[in-house]
């Protein structure tokens, strides 16, 4: 997979947040975009998932020398940030297996599986609105990383995770990142130090 920028821009109303980004993403390598609280971190990653358009500029994905459409970017990439949401009325369970009803596991990872890796076996017929914050955020990035696609697109992941949190998500990076497309958003040295390249958004004003 690979998603050029070329001459992207994006406002609100009258307010430039970024503008003439030139950049192209590669498969296999991981990037940081970096930039204090509201420099528009979200808001490229958003553009960039083809889930806000942007004001000026293109962008192109191939995959296998094949274009693919902005509107099928979606199916590509496996996301957690946020402002996404769990189903609160779900169990663990229940969440697990609705998400994969529509991404591949990765590996073929199963839920039995999958609630092991989030050491959460006493958990899982519970429903997501009695889970901590931090179980949440756990539970979002177990989705992302464990989706079979070729796109990773990781928003603030440790926020809400404690120390032992953050050595997990540590270890989900060293398991689940090979020959993927991984672009973190945050302002946090911990959660980029593994990636090869950083954007500054400050760059781009
Ligand atoms: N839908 C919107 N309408 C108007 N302004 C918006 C909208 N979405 C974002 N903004 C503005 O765009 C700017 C960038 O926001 P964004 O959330 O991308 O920043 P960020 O770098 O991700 O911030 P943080 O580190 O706090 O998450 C902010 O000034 C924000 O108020």
């Amino acid at each position: 997979m690979k998603i050029t920028l070329a001459k992207i821009g994006r406002r609100f109303n009258r307010e430039w947040i970024f503008k003439n980004i030139d950049y192209t993403f590669e498969k296999g390598k991981s990037y940081a975009i970096l930039g204090i609280n509201g420099s528009g971190k979200s808001t490229l990653l958003q553009v960039i998932s083809g889930s806000l358009s942007q004001s000026t500029g293109e962008i192109n994905y191939i995959l296998d020398d094949k274009n693919i459409e902005t509107d099928a970017v979606f199916n590509y990439l496996a996301l957690s940030a946020p402002y996404l949401e769990l189903i609160e009325e779900f169990t663990l369970t229940e969440v697990l297996s609705f998400h994969f009803e529509f991404k591949k596991r990765l590996n073929s990872i199963n839920n039995q599986e999958l609630i092991a890796l989030l050491n959460m076996e006493s958990s899982k017929n519970k429903q997501i609105k009695y889970f901590s914050s931090g179980m949440k955020q756990r539970v979002k990035l177990a989705l992302a990383f464990c989706s079979d696609t070729p796109i990773l697109l990781l928003d603030e992941p440790t926020s809400n995770l404690d120390e032992e949190g953050i050595a997990w998500y540590h270890s989900l990076v060293s398991k689940f990142t090979n020959n993927r497309l991984v672009i973190v958003c945050s302002n946090q040295a911990h959660e980029y130090s593994f990636c090869q390249e950083q954007i500054r958004i400050s760059d781009f004003k």
